[in-house]
């Protein structure tokens, strides 16, 4: 889309949900400095209405940005030229019952432009273009099923606008929907491509001749015979994370989700192609590599992560282009992205635990496998029996909070989780629309080290090696902003948005309304460059807050303990499990920050 790489190319709008096509993330605006960077003011706030966690951030095009919430999912273009007054305003009609089939918040992660059109992928899963000028519905198409009596499926990631297509992703693989991902022609709504994560090669678009894993074809049913059964039915990897598109080779790229479900022993296999880094030509949706992160998936590692794209990395000497993904796994992986070659796989937290590397010997049976630690697979240790001190937790080294990249530096700014875990597998029986979850976790700060939850870490990626890394008594739960003034942003859980230099000393901060897991963007507005962020705590993180699940009673239900034929009253004791796991480990989070959804927009002193 030769109009929207023109718009993000200029440095003045932030015309896509992570800046660029790459996945960047960097500014080249560098008015704002380390060195006035503590000078920082507030410009201007709004609120947008809305209670829940505030994921994403909003769009700048010429005078215009665009603001979007979660559930509801109200989208505002507000006018620049006027503090923020609202041109229009969209809310749509959905059925309040969706919220019961989000697993993780009723997050959205933005809006897309293209074409005079605002594309917003609804929590129903309902995808609309708006008329970018008035705010008018030009088409609206469902991409996936109904709430009641429907498989659960839902929206929450942002889409993307590749020439003339839309590019979606869906959620809902805690109640085992079988993920997918679609391409709507931008023009009217009409499906143009729709490729499964697993099933038949005719349903997940993988030519078994051509398309490749680690080099080599796939060959035929690989969506399917590493399954028992029919269970890739219900097989899960979702598409609720990012995309990223290479004008070059014309590949999208993305990564699958977990396997449903979360209970490894009921489904033996490698569980293909959940937990998979995907390649698809932009046109027809076709596979051209994949690569597996996590085989047969024991500990809910999505690989729905960024995909960063990097041109001519110098790895070892040679120019490669690559693709850098940082995953829940707690693996940093370089590929190159052309051929799906693994150059690079390290740890990005010291304290992963649960694999001790990835074989990188392309002569090895084991080539690109992680090797597991018997005492933390969740599976051999068996159903009911709880694997303690696993390292990540389920919400991985990192979630969907989207790192930075910066050219300048040749590094990457990543927002991590310092936190790990309990699981224990139990048995579940699938129904359409209900929980499909099938382990109980409990998550805690890292044992032994700083005793906080989080780190912002810089990582150099043809190394494998983490440069510096600065403690966080939480997840850091915001998305990064790297500029060329040589200072990067994040947001923090309390609700503080905070600015650190190249070598991570913190500059600067400022504590907004509320938690802040939203992604920090910038633009330039008459000569002026701004920082502009959502706060609102929520996601996984803070479901604890944003779900009101601080309550035994709410924990219960929400946790689907009864559901899943559970004794609701020995549920609801263990607080500490609920929100999948969440709520015990960033229980004190009610002690800095409470709800609320709020745009903040920062300059430098008039
Ligand atoms: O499997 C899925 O379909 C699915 C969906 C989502 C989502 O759409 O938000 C999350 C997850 N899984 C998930 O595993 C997860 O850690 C997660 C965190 C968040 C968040 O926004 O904080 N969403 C999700």
């Amino acid at each position: 889309n030769d109009e929207l790489t023109a718009l993000a190319a200029d440095s003045k709008n932030w015309a896509m949900p992570t800046g660029d096509y790459a996945n960047h993330r960097y500014s080249k605006l560098n008015q704002i400095t380390k060195d006035n960077v503590k000078d920082l003011q507030v410009k201007w706030t709004f609120s947008t209405g809305v209670l829940r966690g505030h994921e994403g951030g909003p769009l700048v095009i010429g005078d215009v940005m665009y603001v979007h919430t979660p559930f509801p999912n109200i989208v505002y273009a507000l006018d620049l030229k006027n503090d923020g007054k609202i041109l229009w305003k969209y809310e749509p009609r959905q059925d309040p019952n969706v919220i019961g089939i989000m697993c993780c918040d009723t997050v959205n992660r933005g809006v897309a432009y293209g074409d005079g059109k605002i594309i917003l992928n609804q929590a129903d899963t309902t995808v609309v273009a708006l008329d970018a000028k008035t705010g008018e519905v030009v088409w609206s198409v469902k991409n996936g099923d109904q709430i009641d009596g429907g498989k659960g499926e839902s929206g929450t990631a942002a889409p993307m606008v590749v020439k003339d297509k839309v590019i979606i992703g869906v959620s809902g693989a805690e109640f085992g929907v079988r993920g997918w991902t679609a391409a709507y022609n931008l023009k009217d709504g009409s499906l143009a491509w729709k490729a499964y994560s697993m099933g038949p090669d005719s349903e997940t678009l993988i030519d078994p001749e051509k398309t490749t894993h680690l080099g080599k074809p796939v060959g035929p049913d690989s969506g399917t015979n590493t399954w028992e059964g029919e269970q890739w039915k219900t097989g899960g990897g979702t598409t609720w994370g990012w995309f990223a598109y290479d004008p070059k080779s014309n590949l999208v790229f993305y990564g699958t989700g977990n396997p449903s479900t979360w209970n490894p022993v009921q489904r033996p296999g490698d569980n293909r192609w959940s937990m998979t880094l995907m390649a698809r030509d932009a046109d027809t949706g076709v596979a051209k590599w994949l690569y597996q992160m996590t085989p047969h998936d024991e500990w809910d590692y999505d690989g729905v992560n960024e995909n960063i794209l990097v041109d001519a990395m110098d790895i070892n000497g040679e120019k490669r282009d690559v693709l850098v993904h940082f995953d829940r796994n707690g693996f940093a992986y370089t590929l190159d992205r052309n051929t799906g070659e693994l150059l690079v796989a390290k740890k990005y937290d010291p304290k992963v635990n649960w694999a001790t590397e990835v074989v990188m010997d392309p002569n090895s049976d084991q080539y690109g496998r992680p090797q597991v630690v018997a005492q933390y697979s969740t599976h051999q240790n068996g159903e009911d029996t709880n694997t303690t001190g696993v390292c990540p937790a389920a919400l991985g080294t990192k979630d969907q909070q989207p790192a930075s990249y910066s050219p300048k530096t040749g590094l990457f700014y990543v927002p991590t989780n310092h936190v790990c875990m309990d699981y224990e597998p139990y048995r579940v029986s699938y129904t359409a629309g209900q929980p499909y979850v099938g382990a109980t976790v409990s998550m805690y700060p890292a044992p032994d080290s700083h005793g906080g939850m989080g780190n912002f870490i810089a990582w150099d990626a043809a190394k494998g090696e983490i440069v510096w890394s600065k403690p966080e008594q939480f997840s850091v739960w915001s998305g990064a902003l790297a500029t060329d003034g040589d200072v990067v942003f994040y947001g923090t859980l309390e609700g503080y948005i905070k600015a650190v230099d190249l070598d991570g000393n913190e500059l600067y901060k400022f504590k907004t309304p509320s938690g802040i897991i939203g992604n920090i963007n910038t633009y330039e507005h008459e000569g002026k460059q701004y920082i502009a962020v959502l706060s609102g705590v929520g996601g996984w993180a803070g479901i604890g807050l944003a779900g009101g699940l601080l309550s035994p009673e709410n924990a219960a239900a929400w946790h689907g303990a009864v559901g899943q034929g559970r004794d609701a009253g020995e549920e609801a004791q263990v607080v500490g499990t609920a929100g999948l796991g969440a709520v015990g480990g960033y229980a004190a989070l009610a002690d800095y920050t409470t709800l609320g959804g709020q745009l903040t927009v920062f300059g430098l002193p008039d």
